[in-house]
């Protein structure tokens, strides 16, 4: 059947977010907007809104492997990503999966605390990320608490970011990612990238003063995954993520009352500038 299988199809591994701003459900968005085909596998349920996670429940990890099996069967995925993965039982259970299949590129969010403080990842299950997950990834985009975490330092300064980069790239993942939205002093929103040759770049553009950022990561990482899937080189792949986010935070949506999501319906922004340093 020549015809079938042609639309890049993209699958995030993630988190459900009830509020519809986060998690697998700002993959899915992120995927319709890029125009590949979203599927997701369920690893956790949250009840979760603009205020934050009130309850959240991991799926038995049968379910997980069941998952796998039916998109296995039948989709040609050209890349995946994960996001919440619960705890280290689940993380587990997802690598032993992705071991056992195909699905093109692998985008790692090492997700762990949501912006209102919830824990999205048990903090036990960080060491099993590191030695068993990370292996498999070509992209990994921790933010910056979630790469001091994986280093198990502060990152306080440019030159602290690549050193991490660096320390994270050994532990065995190809391509780093180091997030800047965190640093809140900074007028730029500057993310640090290392590639797999070694290359290394920065890529910024203006701070947004808003609250909302709910499923900025999410949003970004699953960008990367699709721009992928479409047969994008890596680096251009990152700066569309960077364009797609800084649009879909300038151009907001309002919905809810606390930290709302992004709008995955804006225009790529054209005040992304990529630079060697800072
Ligand atoms: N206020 C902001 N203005 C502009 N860009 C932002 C802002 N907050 C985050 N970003 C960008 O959004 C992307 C996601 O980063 P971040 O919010 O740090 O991820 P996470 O959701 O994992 O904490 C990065 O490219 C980051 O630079
Ligand atoms: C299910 C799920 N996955 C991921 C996030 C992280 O998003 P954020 O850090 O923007 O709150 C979240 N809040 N919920």
């Amino acid at each position: 059947m020549g015809s079938v299988n042609r639309t890049p199809q993209v699958v995030t591994i993630a988190g459900s977010d009830s509020g519809g701003g986060a998690g697998m459900q700002a993959d899915l968005k992120t995927f319709q907007a890029r125009h590949v085909f979203g599927m997701n596998i369920v690893v956790a349920l949250t009840a979760q809104n603009t205020y934050g996670v009130q309850a959240s429940l991991p799926i038995p990890t049968y379910f997980i492997d069941a998952q796998f099996q039916s998109l296995d069967a039948d989709f040609a995925i050209k890349a995946a990503k994960t996001g919440m993965l619960a705890d280290s039982e689940h993380v587990e259970a997802v690598v032993h999966n992705l071991q056992q299949v195909d699905f093109g590129p692998l985008i790692v969010d090492p997700v762990m605390v949501a912006k209102g403080g919830a824990t999205l990842l048990e903090p036990e299950a960080v060491a099993t990320i590191k030695s068993k997950l990370l292996p498999l990834a070509d992209v990994v985009t921790p933010n910056l608490p979630e790469a001091e975490i994986i280093v198990g330092r502060p990152i306080k300064t440019n030159a602290d970011t690549i050193t991490a980069a660096q320390t994270i790239q050994q532990l065995g993942v190809k391509n780093v990612i180091i997030k800047g939205g965190h640093r809140s002093e900074d007028e730029q929103a500057a993310d640090y990238i290392l590639l797999e040759d070694g290359s290394s770049f920065w890529l910024s553009a203006p701070r947004i003063a808003t609250a909302n950022t709910h499923g900025t990561g999410d949003t970004f990482s699953a960008c990367i995954a699709a721009e992928l899937a479409k047969g994008q080189p890596l680096k251009s792949a990152i700066v569309t993520a960077k364009a797609f986010l800084q649009g879909a935070i300038s151009q907001g949506i309002f919905v809810g009352h606390g930290h709302g999501p992004t709008n995955h319906w804006a225009k790529l922004s054209d005040k992304v500038r990529m630079s060697e340093t800072r």
